[in-house]
Order: structure tokens, then sequence, then C-alpha cells
């Protein structure tokens, strides 16, 4: 499937109640279809804020955000979001919280995918009484039920066991696969998001740093040591030096000669975290998530 899953222009979002503080800011980026994107960033980024503003939660306060070419409003019955309180009734059990799911989804429900997720829990233990992991458990059985076009999951995996976060990726990304849903996923454990996510929005200080294909954002970039020298014509993310080593995180700006310099591509939690720790860092987006690049092909 090709296409637009998630498009933001000039998207900005101030709460009323944080003294005039801007939570995101000038957030312009594009998601194809059929991505598995991480949302990736400290806490207090923005990555709830952007989910929620995209799932029609909240209306931006600037900006606009389009969800399958649409409005998130217009967008409601093709998306599936879990936000990090589950909306879950407390006093209903696990099966008619799955049969509620059948009735409000009329035509689209799948029964199987939900009840596949749902099994390991106990049918007939009320919603109040599940642990946190559960309750993450039966919330996603409801969000694929809906057999949704895109996801939104806000840390969906955060208070899983290692084994049932094992289990609820592989089904995640089943489903992926075999219906090209799009995926948005925030994250604070890196290691969950590798080799996962083909997509990656790292988000910092409400705005966008990175954004684009996993494989084209670590291929632009380089960890370089050897002697202390000047770094042009390359982009600096991030230096560091002991005694007369030099180490850096660099954007190409054209061939590295390893005569000068070891060089090997860094891995995501390097890419990461050199720009989390350089706020100063320029934003890097790939063609295919800049969306004033793609207006100027498709203009041309
Ligand atoms: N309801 C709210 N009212 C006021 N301020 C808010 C509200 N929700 C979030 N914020 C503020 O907006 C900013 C972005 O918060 P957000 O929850 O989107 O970040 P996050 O990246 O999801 O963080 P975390 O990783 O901790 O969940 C933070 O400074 C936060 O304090």
């Amino acid at each position: 499937m090709t296409g637009t899953a998630l498009e933001a222009d000039g998207l900005g979002m101030k709460y009323r109640s944080r003294g005039g503080g801007w939570a995101l800011r000038d957030c312009s980026f594009r998601l194809p279809a059929g991505a598995v994107c991480a949302l990736a960033g400290p806490n207090g980024a923005g990555k709830s804020t952007l989910l929620a503003l995209a799932a029609g939660f909240l209306r931006p306060t600037e900006g606009a955000i389009r969800v399958l070419g649409s409005t998130p409003a217009g967008a409601r019955t093709r998306m599936a979001y879990v936000a990090q309180e589950k909306p879950l009734y407390p006093q209903l059990t696990v099966a008619e919280m799955l049969w509620a799911g059948a009735e409000l989804n009329p035509g689209i429900w799948d029964r199987d995918t939900a009840r596949r997720i749902a099994e390991p829990l106990p049918a007939t233990a009320k919603v109040r009484t599940l642990s946190g992991g559960q309750r993450t458990r039966l919330a996603l059985a409801l969000a694929l039920g809906k057999r949704p076009e895109i996801l939104l999951l806000d840390e969906p995996m955060a208070d899983l066991d290692p084994l049932a976060r094992h289990q609820l990726m592989g089904a995640l990304m089943a489903e992926a696969a075999e219906h090209a849903t799009t995926i948005v996923m925030s994250s604070h454990i890196l290691n969950e998001l590798e080799g996962v996510c083909d997509h990656l929005l790292l988000v910092d200080g409400g705005r966008i740093r990175l954004a684009g294909e996993t494989d084209e954002l670590l291929a632009a970039h380089t960890l370089l040591t050897g002697p202390v020298r000047d770094l042009a014509p390359h982009t600096v993310v991030e230096s560091r030096t002991t005694g007369r080593q030099l180490t850096a995180l660099v954007r190409k700006e054209g061939p590295v000669d390893p005569a000068d310099w070891e060089t090997v591509e860094p891995s995501l939690e390097d890419l990461l975290l050199a720009h989390l720790r350089s706020p100063e860092a320029p934003a890097l987006l790939t063609p295919s998530a800049d969306a004033r690049t793609r207006e100027a092909v498709s203009a041309a």
C-alpha cells in the first residue's frame, strides 16, 4: 500500500494549564502508510501529546495533523489508539469487554484476532482485578480486533513481562505484515524498537529531531574515531575528545577517508542518545518524511 498515514504541518500544542509553554511546536513530517514507526524521545518530549493529537483526543493550538488523508475525527473508525491510561470499563469482565468491542465495531470486528491476543486472560475476571500488563493485553486485543489501518500505541509494552512483550510484539508485527497496518509506537525501551521498526520519529523538547526510514537515518550518520582534527565538511552531531583521540557522531557531507578515521555505522541507541545529548544538532528528515520535499517532487 502506498500513500500517507500521518502528516503534520506546523503542528503545535499548548496546554491551557501549562502556563503558556508549548508541549509540541512547529512539527512537520510525513509517515508513509504501512510503516512501523518508533516514536522515541525523553520524558516530557511530547510523544503522548503527538499521539493524542493524531487520535483526535486533543485539538492542535496551531497547524494541522492529517490521518489517512483525513482529519483525525474523519479517520476515527479506521484507527485504533491505546493511550497510557487504558480505555477499559473496570466493572466489565474480559469477555464482556470483547463483546463490547464487537458491538461497537459492527462489520469490521476481527473476533479471531481479538480472542487470540486476549486468550491468556481469564474470561470471567473483571477488568478492575487485572494487573497492569493484563489490561495492556486486553486493550491491544480490542485495538487489533478493530482491524485498524493505523494503530497508535503510547508505550504499549511498558508494563508487560519480557515473555508477554515478546509475544505481543510478535502479534503486532504479524498484524502489520499481513494487513499493511501502519503502527506508531512510543517507547523508552530502545532495544524493543531496534530491528522491529522500519521508521523513526525522534521528538525532543516538543520538536521533531529525526524522522524517516530507520535504515536511511542510520546510514546518513557515521561514528568516527581518530586523532583530533577538523571534522569539516561533515555536520557534527556530537563529539568527544579523550587525550589525542576524537570520537564523533557526524552526518556525512561527502566521503570519509578511511586513512584518517576508523568508521562504523551507529546503532539506533548511539543515534538517539547522541541527538538527545546534543539539542543544538540540526533536525534531519529523510526525503520521504519531509512533507515539503514531497510537495516539491509532486509539483515538478
Ligand atoms: N494535560 C496536560 N496539561 C498540561 N501540560 C501537559 C499535559 N499533558 C502533558 N503536558 C506537558 O506537555 C509536555 C509534553 O508531555 P507529553 O506527555 O506529551 O510527553 P511524553 O514525551 O509523552 O512524556 P513521557 O515519556 O514522560 O510519557 C510536558 O512538558 C508535559 O508536562
